[in-house]
């Protein structure tokens, strides 16, 4: 069935195009996924990726830097509707090849936060806050930063605060023991319905209490 509008919050439907949020703490792979999911999908599919920190910074929708913490400050609502522009202009884009499916992948820790109606699937990128210490280490981090997303990883804020927005459209994958092949074979899965990896069944509480 084809119903074309005008908005990504009916996005323009030829079968099933999908629009899917790649997010999680820092460092646990979602660059990395994402150039992954780039380099196979952008043959098959006429496909969108939008870095949602390069979005941010190019369209200045920054709002200060916490020196402290060493943050850009990003107006999540400035961005929420930039992030819907760039969905629209995409579905609606004339030149795209009909025949084939359009995915647009959206990656960025700030991505569950903005409000998309017709987004298909969130997938959480999880890591074990000891293998994470390790990454991010080695980006220099301030121990102060490195410990606050250790923390969130450990108790897994980025899949709560996307189910709070989004539900059972979320997904979280454990991927201390997955290699970014085998990371990408999950997501494709998840993408066209044939695994879901429903929130709540990892837990990385253990580092909290000193276990790990
Ligand atoms: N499955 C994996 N196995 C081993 N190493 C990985 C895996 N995924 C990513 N990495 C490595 O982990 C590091 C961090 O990955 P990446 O930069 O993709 O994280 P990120 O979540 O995008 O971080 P940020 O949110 O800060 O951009 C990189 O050096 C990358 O090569």
């Amino acid at each position: 069935m084809k119903i074309m509008k005008s908005s990504n919050k009916e996005k323009i439907k030829e079968n099933d195009n999908k629009i899917i949020f790649i997010t999680g703490t820092p460092g646990t792979g979602k660059t990395t996924l994402a150039n992954l999911l780039e380099s196979k999908f952008s043959k098959n599919y006429n496909f969108q990726i939008v870095k949602i920190n390069d979005l941010a910074i190019e369209n200045n929708l920054i709002d200060g830097v916490d020196s402290d913490k060493g943050y850009n400050i990003v107006n999540v609502q400035k961005l929420d509707k930039k992030l819907n522009e760039v969905l629209d202009s995409f579905f609606n884009e004339k030149d795209l090849n009909d025949s084939k499916l359009k995915i647009s992948i959206v990656e960025g820790h700030l991505s569950h936060l903005c409000n998309c109606e017709n987004v298909d699937k969130i997938i959480v990128l999880r890591l074990n806050p000891k293998i994470l210490e390790s990454r991010l280490k080695s980006r220099n981090y301030s121990e102060y930063k490195i410990h606050e997303n250790l923390e969130a990883e450990a108790l897994g804020v980025c899949s709560v605060e996307a189910y709070q927005k989004y539900g059972t459209k979320v997904n979280e994958i454990d991927t201390s023991d997955l290699s970014i092949k085998e990371v990408f074979k999950f997501v494709e899965d998840i993408i066209f319905n044939k695994k879901d990896f429903p929130v709540g069944n990892i837990d990385f509480m253990k580092w909290i209490l000193g276990g790990y």
